[in-house]
């Protein structure tokens, strides 16, 4: 039994914190900005309902032996106000975030040997605070190191898959080239259907592409189809299926933007790589937002 926070319980902690609680073998605890009386994840064929234990405010914290931060990246500050009592030993802080800084986001704020960048594949929406739709399999990457398989066996028996990966590097850059076509939805506040049309899935060839180079030069290792197979994925998914960061944008919130497609503006810039797709994304995206 581990006693496991999931700070900010939204799409993907909430499904997270949904299975873990359904394994009756851990204590789950909510770390919330608000109160939530229960926790239900719908599935396409079942709802798992579970009821646990919520903290409102980072002073009623306690010791636990896992955390796991599911806040946007642009929410870490606030995620890492909780860490200090949830962790005053050193309890490991697993990051469930997209891009690829995981380490360098909570580098400010915990040693590095306390942090666990995890990749998250699972498309999931927050119908509201309480009702989490997961709209696909959870799969889930980490490094194939000692916390890397602590984190791993915390989900056994669940339907959550999680990867031991030696090459965390390509993991993470493979997902950032799922992440950075999403912008399309974003812009034009459409869901994944509008990635049928030829024009619009060009484009997504094209910013995937440029992901593709990027991620290359910072040593992942990348097929050359990989740019196919996520419009493929987009074009597979439900077509009502709203990404994370088209989410953020119908609910009026900040979005991962720089953390997407504006890293791979910024390691583009690092390596002298034109990403004239994804530079023209950030600056629209931007100008919406502001
Ligand atoms: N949704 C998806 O399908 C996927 C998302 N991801 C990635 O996973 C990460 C999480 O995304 P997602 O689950 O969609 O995000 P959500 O916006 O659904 O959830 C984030 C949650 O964090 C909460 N939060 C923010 N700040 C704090 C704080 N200081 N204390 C406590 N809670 C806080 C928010 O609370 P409040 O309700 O008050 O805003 C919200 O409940 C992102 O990096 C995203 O890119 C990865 C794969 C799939
Ligand atoms: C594309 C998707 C759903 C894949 O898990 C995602 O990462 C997101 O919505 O942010």
């Amino acid at each position: 039994m581990k006693r496991i926070a999931i700070v900010g319980p939204g799409a993907v902690g909430g499904v997270v914190a949904g299975w873990l609680a359904h394994t009756g073998r851990h204590e789950v605890i909510l770390c919330s900005r608000r109160p939530l009386p229960e926790l239900v994840v719908e599935l396409s064929d079942r709802r798992l309902t579970s009821r646990p234990l919520v903290f409102t405010d980072p002073a009623q914290a306690t010791p636990v032996d896992w955390i796991l931060v599911t806040t946007k990246a642009y929410d870490v500050p606030g995620a890492a106000l909780w860490i200090k009592n949830l962790g005053p030993s050193g309890a490991p802080v697993a990051v469930l975030q997209n891009g690829v800084e995981h380490r360098e986001r909570f580098a400010p704020y915990l040693s590095a040997d306390r942090i666990v960048p995890v990749v998250v594949d699972c498309p999931a929406e927050r119908v509201s605070p309480t009702h989490i739709r997961q709209r696909g399999p959870a799969k889930m990457a980490v490094s194939d190191d000692l916390l890397g398989q602590d984190f791993a066996a915390l989900f056994a028996n669940t339907a959550v898959d999680v990867t031991l990966t030696a090459d965390f590097k390509t993991a993470v850059w493979r997902k950032l080239c799922l992440n950075t076509a999403g912008v399309i939805s974003a812009l034009i506040m459409k869901p994944s259907g509008v990635m049928h049309d030829a024009q619009l899935g060009e484009l997504s060839l094209a910013l995937v592409r440029e992901c593709i180079v990027v991620g290359r030069a910072e040593g992942a290792v990348l097929p050359d189809d990989l740019a196919e197979a996520v419009l493929q994925n987009y074009r597979n998914a439900p077509p009502d299926s709203v990404n994370s960061l088209h989410g953020d944008r119908i609910a009026g919130r900040p979005t991962e933007l720089d953390a997407r497609n504006g890293a791979v503006v910024r390691f583009g810039r690092k390596h002298g790589i034109p990403t004239p797709c994804n530079q023209m994304a950030v600056a629209l995206l931007a100008a919406m937002s502001s």
